[in-house]
């Protein structure tokens, strides 16, 4: 029975070419931050409040300007078409059910115009999930103005400048498995580059983008910009003062710079760091209702899942993501009501303990003031 992410994951893996299982489970180097993210949140505990009489709990959020009924958003990922057929169509259909952010990855295999035409037909009744495109900005500016004019026309409502790539991380699994470029007959659709007759461009991981081109960015649209991928305090507060709209705080799922923190450890500096300005999405390691609770608790907006999503809809397409979102909503909403909240906004940093025994300054209070 599919009851948790970790089922997912098993499902997946009996389906899955061992090397796409390989391409979505890896990260770079050792794994050491991989495995920290999910580490991380398994070491924090809750401390529930009781008798609060909340018999009812709300899970919808508003991010910069984006409303949604779950705080739980789709992180990019590229490939889906690796998966299954319908790729990304697939997962946009599935977002739309759950009422979820989708942020489509520039390195889709399905084009943006088609994305957002699936969630037009997939609400029951809802609103379309909404879109949100992400971006590495590509040193020829032209043609990333060309991909920003894309992503709005065809109705994403933020841009997420992923800005944690000025190589390509070290995926040494990829390597030993010859994993290295998309099959025959699959493409990155938004780096068709129509001025050159159609050719498919390599995605540019560039080290020349700088804060000048964030600036140059702001200057040409009028979404909101989120910068995914920042991770040092001081580079928050530039983003701030560069004008940019929010966070993503996130290590790419480990997949870039090998021993970087876990996200989740580095939040309560990062919400210090922006002091409120912007709001701040975390992903990496969430992987439990549980996670969502701890994230929220200590200052994220929303949170992302990636490799959930991607086990989900190798495991069982449109109606494996669904039953993921529907399964993260449950546990979501079962955490937040043996936390004893109404919803999302009752989540404070006292609801979290780091599990420190015993605590610096209550060995007072233990037995005959014993530290033992
Ligand atoms: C297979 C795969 C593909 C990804 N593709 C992208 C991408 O195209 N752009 C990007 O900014 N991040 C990409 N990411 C990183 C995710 O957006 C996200 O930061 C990460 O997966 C979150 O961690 P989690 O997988 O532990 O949930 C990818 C991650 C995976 C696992
Ligand atoms: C094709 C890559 C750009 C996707 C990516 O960011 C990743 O695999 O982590």
């Amino acid at each position: 029975m599919l009851m948790t992410v970790q089922d997912f994951e098993t499902a997946a893996r009996t389906r899955l070419d061992p090397v796409h299982a390989d391409f979505i489970a890896g990260g770079a180097g050792d794994e050491i931050t991989v495995r920290a993210n999910e580490e991380a949140f398994r070491r924090l505990r809750l401390l529930p409040r009781v008798l609060r009489g909340n018999t009812e709990r709300a899970l919808d959020i508003t991010v910069l300007g984006s409303r949604a009924r779950t705080p739980i958003l789709l992180s990019p990922t590229a490939f889906h078409k690796l998966l299954v057929e319908e790729g990304e169509l697939a997962t946009a259909r599935a977002a739309t059910a759950a009422g979820a952010i989708m942020i489509v990855s520039m390195a889709s295999t399905v084009a943006v115009e088609d994305i957002a035409e699936a969630t037009r037909g997939a609400g029951e009744g809802g609103d379309p999930a909404p879109l949100w495109f992400q971006l590495y900005l590509q040193p020829d500016l032209e043609f990333t103005r060309s991909l920003v004019r894309r992503a709005t026309d065809a109705g994403c409502t933020a841009l997420v400048v992923t800005v944690d790539s000025p190589v390509r991380g070290a995926h040494e699994r990829d390597v030993r498995n010859g994993f290295l470029d998309l099959p025959d007959g699959l493409r990155c659709e938004h780096m068709v580059d129509p001025r050159e007759g159609g050719r498919v461009r390599p995605i540019a991981m560039s080290a020349e983008i700088t804060w000048t081109h964030i600036d140059w960015l702001r200057g040409i649209t009028s979404l909101p910009i989120l910068l995914k991928g920042a991770l040092h305090p001081e580079d928050a507060r530039l983003a701030v003062r560069h004008g940019v709209d929010g966070l993503l705080l996130s290590n790419h799922g480990g997949r870039q710079l090998d021993t970087v923190p876990a996200t989740v450890e580095l939040l309560p500096e990062i919400h210090a760091a922006v002091a409120g300005r912007i709001p701040i999405v975390l992903d990496g390691g969430v992987r439990r209702g549980t996670d969502v609770v701890k994230a929220l608790a200590l200052g994220a907006s929303a949170v992302g899942i990636g490799r959930p999503v991607m086990w989900a809809l190798a495991e069982g397409g449109e109606k494996g993501v669904r039953r993921l979102l529907e399964l993260l909503r449950e546990e979501l909403d079962q955490a937040l009501a043996l936390c004893g909240a109404a919803g999302v906004q009752d989540l404070t940093p006292d609801l979290v303990r780091a599990p420190v025994w015993p605590p610096a300054d209550a060995s007072a209070a233990l037995p005959g003031g014993v530290v033992s």
